[in-house]
C-alpha cells in the first residue's frame, strides 16, 4: 500500500505568513500532502520588504536534512531560498543520493527587490544544483541571470526554458510570466516539448509568494504522483485562484490565499 503523500520544503522563513516556508507548508496542507520543512533561514520580513536576515549555521541545515532523512521517506521535494554556497553544497551531496522529484524556485530576490540570496551562489546554483531538478521554475529576472540573455518577449521565454534544460542541465524549465505585460502565460520546456499555461492577468498587488505558493504545488501534485505536466496544469490552477482571492494584509503586497480552492468550490 502507498504511504500518505509527504512532501519537503527546504527554504527560508516568512514570519508574515505569505511566502517561504509557510506558503510551502499551507500549500502542502491544502493540497493534501503530508508536509515536512528544512529551514535555511530565518527572515525578518513581511508585505512591505525584508527587515532582517539571519542564515542558520550549515551544520543546523545539514543536521535538518539528515534527521528527515535517517527516518522518513518522501515522494517529493522543493527547494526555495538557499543563501550562501556553503549551504547549496550541503543540500547538493544529499539531494544527488535522492530518486525523488525535486522541484527548485531559484529564488534570489523577494517581490520587494530585496536580495534572499549571495551573488557568488548564484553561479553555484547553475552549474550545481540546477543539473540535480526535475524542474526548475524561474521568473523572467531569474531565468535571465541563469542564461546571461535578456527577455522581451515570450519568444525569449521560450529560448530560456530550452536553454536551462539543454544548455544547463535542468530535468524541465518553467518560464512563469508574472513580470510580462498582459495574459499571465509561463512556458515549461521539458527535454522534448513545450508546454503554455496560460491564465487571465488579475489585478491585483497582493502577489507576495506566488512563486513560492506555484511551486510548493507542484511539489505536492508531483508527491501525489501526477506526471509532471499534469503536475504544472494542476498547480497553475492553484495559484491562479490563490491569486485571485489574494487579500490585503498588512501595508505592501498581500499574500496569494491558499484556501482558494476551497473558496471556489473546485479543485481542477
Ligand atoms: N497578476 C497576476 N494575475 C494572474 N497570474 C499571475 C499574476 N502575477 C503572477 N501570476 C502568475 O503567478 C505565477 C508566479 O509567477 P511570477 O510572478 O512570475 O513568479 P515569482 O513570484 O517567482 O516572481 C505564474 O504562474 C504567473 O503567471
Ligand atoms: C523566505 C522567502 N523565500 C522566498 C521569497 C520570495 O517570495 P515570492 O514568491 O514573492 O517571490 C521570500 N519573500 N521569502
Amino acid at each position: 500500500m502507498r504511504q500518505i503523500p509527504s512532501a519537503l520544503t527546504i527554504a527560508g522563513t516568512d514570519p508574515s505568513g505569505g511566502a517561504g516556508i509557510q506558503a510551502d507548508l499551507k500549500t502542502f496542507q491544502e493540497l493534501k500532502t503530508y508536509g515536512m520543512s528544512v529551514i535555511t533561514s530565518i527572515v525578518a520580513q513581511n508585505t512591505t520588504g525584508v527587515q532582517d536576515v539571519h542564515h542558520l549555521p550549515v551544520s543546523m541545515v545539514k543536521q535538518q536534512f539528515e534527521s528527515i532523512l535517517n527516518d522518513i521517506s518522501f515522494h517529493a521535494f522543493k527547494t526555495g531560498m538557499i543563501a550562501n554556497v556553503d549551504m547549496m553544497r550541503v543540500i547538493s551531496e544529499k539531494t544527488s543520493e535522492l530518486d525523488v522529484p525535486y522541484v527548485m524556485d531559484p529564488v534570489m530576490v523577494a517581490t520587494s527587490g530585496d536580495p534572499l540570496i549571495a551573488k557568488e551562489a548564484r553561479h553555484f546554483l547553475r552549474e550545481h544544483l540546477l543539473p540535480l531538478t526535475s524542474i526548475v521554475t524561474p521568473n523572467i529576472p531569474e531565468a535571465a541571470d541563469i542564461t546571461g540573455e535578456k527577455i522581451d518577449s515570450v519568444e525569449d521565454m521560450k529560448s530560456a526554458a530550452e536553454q536551462i534544460v539543454h544548455k544547463h542541465g535542468a530535468g524541465a524549465a518553467l518560464v512563469k510570466g508574472g513580470h510580462m505585460k498582459g495574459e499571465a502565460i509561463d512556458f515549461l520546456y521539458d527535454g522534448n516539448k513545450m508546454h503554455t499555461f496560460s491564465s487571465e492577468r488579475i489585478d491585483t498587488n497582493n502577489t507576495h509568494g506566488t512563486g513560492c505558493t506555484y511551486s510548493a504545488a507542484i511539489t505536492a501534485f508531483l508527491s501525489l504522483g501526477f506526471p509532471l505536466t499534469a503536475a504544472v496544469e494542476k498547480a497553475k490552477y492553484f495559484v491562479t485562484a490563490a491569486i485571485r482571492h489574494s487579500f490585503s494584509l498588512g501595508k505592501g503586497n498581500g499574500p496569494t490565499n491558499h484556501w482558494a480552492t476551497r473558496i471556489e468550490g473546485v479543485t481542477k
